[in-house]
């Protein structure tokens, strides 16, 4: 049998371009914690999680707990993370979890973990433990933001501006000439609605055989949502988060036939009733890093199989583990059938040694090695870690960088 001796965690910055959101900009670098779990017998599994400063903490408890325990009891994982959070008072937090379920956000790079190390005990890769690969190579979505050129003060990045339907097609048409997607995901709540349409309309032009989203993260009322959505109906394969709360989607939904999604009412289990019973959601996007990981996630696939939801996935800024992960997970999802998110094209540095994750036609194939078939870079380990101690930042806050720029910014669900 083998145990758990020790948990090392530590906490990255990478550089991260200014994307802009309903909430704000990126600031110049995001942040993730790497979890490496530690065996007896001399084994590292790997997880990628968030890195949030109380989110740390909450790694931290549950890292004293968890030596001793055998890397197959997924069961106890979970136990042992209710205990550690119950006893320190976390299992009802506010804030970013006040709707997510804090168990299955701290348990979900313990998990994937874990399912790292059975793999590399049985030389097998973590797709195979979830059941086996429906598919072998996972498509994702190329995921468009408006941004500006560069951070205040800062060097202009490759990516240059795009802040009108023009940056927006030249975007696209960089990020699809690069990694070949074939579904396009524009994040909106940036601009008035109208203009976020004619950048829709335009890429629907500009890339006609492609799946097209947008995802304006609750920026509009129950009615600019229908009046949106109606607008777009044959243009966009779902409509993402229009409105805020499970009500306001449920009311949307009544009247459009195009698919609502969400990674913001329907976030963890709890939610699930609720909005089967409104009929508030048609696709649930799913997401390992608050889903209680790669297991949970799949029961979450179940669930929307069972009660008639399609399946997607969400993403926030992640590296290489994550991106592992999310792919093993996808390809023994059988029901995954829209392209994933992802935000790794955005991103220049990583965790992990290179070369295991190539995106070819807008798929990641599903890596063969054992366990998820990455390896950690120690040296870009240090230097990211590095980065994070001297760069300041310990929880992201695009509503506070924006206003360093804007002061009279404000972010405001329902705007429009
Ligand atoms: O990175 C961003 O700015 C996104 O808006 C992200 O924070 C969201 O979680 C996400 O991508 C979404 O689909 O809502
Ligand atoms: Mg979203």
């Amino acid at each position: 049998m083998t145990r758990i001796s020790r948990i090392e965690l530590t906490p990255v910055a990478f550089a991260d371009p200014p994307l802009l959101n309903v909430v704000g900009v990126h600031e110049p670098f995001a942040l993730r914690t790497i979890v490496q779990v530690h065996t007896d017998d001399g084994l590292v599994g790997l997880g990628e999680t968030y890195a949030a400063d109380d989110h740390l903490a909450r790694l931290a408890a549950v890292a004293e707990v968890l030596p001793g325990l055998d890397v197959f009891d997924l069961n106890g994982l979970r136990r042992r993370v209710h205990d550690a959070l119950a006893s320190g008072g976390a299992t009802q937090v506010g804030g970013m979890l006040n709707l997510q379920d804090p168990v299955d956000v701290v348990m979900s790079p313990y998990e994937v973990a874990l399912l790292d190390l059975q793999g590399k005990q049985l030389d097998r890769p973590v797709v195979d433990l979830l059941g086996g690969a429906v598919r072998d190579e996972v498509p994702f979505s190329a995921y468009l933001f408006y941004k500006w050129a560069a951070h205040p003060g800062g060097e202009p990045g490759a990516w240059g501006a795009a802040l009108d339907p023009d940056g927006i097609v030249r975007q696209a048409r960089t990020m699809i000439d690069q990694y070949g997607f074939t579904a396009i995901k524009l994040k909106g709540g940036v601009f008035e609605p109208a203009q976020e349409v004619e950048v829709v309309r335009a890429l629907a032009a500009a890339f006609p055989e492609h799946k097209l989203r947008i995802d304006p993260n609750c920026a509009w009322t129950v009615e600019t949502s229908v009046r949106v959505a109606r607008e777009l109906e044959g243009v966009i394969e779902y409509l993402e988060d229009p409105t805020p709360g499970i009500e306001g989607m449920a009311e949307v939904a009544r009247y459009t036939k195009i698919p609502l999604a969400t990674n913001m009412c329907v976030i963890a289990f709890a939610q699930l009733k609720p909005a089967v019973l409104a009929d508030a959601v048609q696709v649930v996007l799913s997401d390992h890093h608050y889903w209680g990981g790669l297991r949970r996630s799949q029961l979450l696939g179940g669930i929307c199989d069972t009660f008639g939801m399609g399946l997607s996935m969400h993403s926030n800024s992640h590296l290489g583990i994550s991106l592992a992960a999310m792919t093993h997970l996808a390809a023994a999802t059988p029901n995954l059938t829209y392209a994933c998110d992802t935000h790794y094209p955005w991103k220049t540095e990583d965790v992990i040694k290179p070369g295991v994750l190539p995106f070819e036609r807008g798929s990641v194939r599903v890596p063969r090695g054992p366990g998820l078939g990455v390896e950690l870079d120690e040296d870009a380990l240090g230097k990211l870690h590095e980065q994070y101690l001297a760069g300041g930042i310990r929880k992201r806050d695009d509503t506070g960088y924006m206003r360093t720029v804007d002061p009279e910014f404000t972010p405001n669900t329902a705007r429009w």
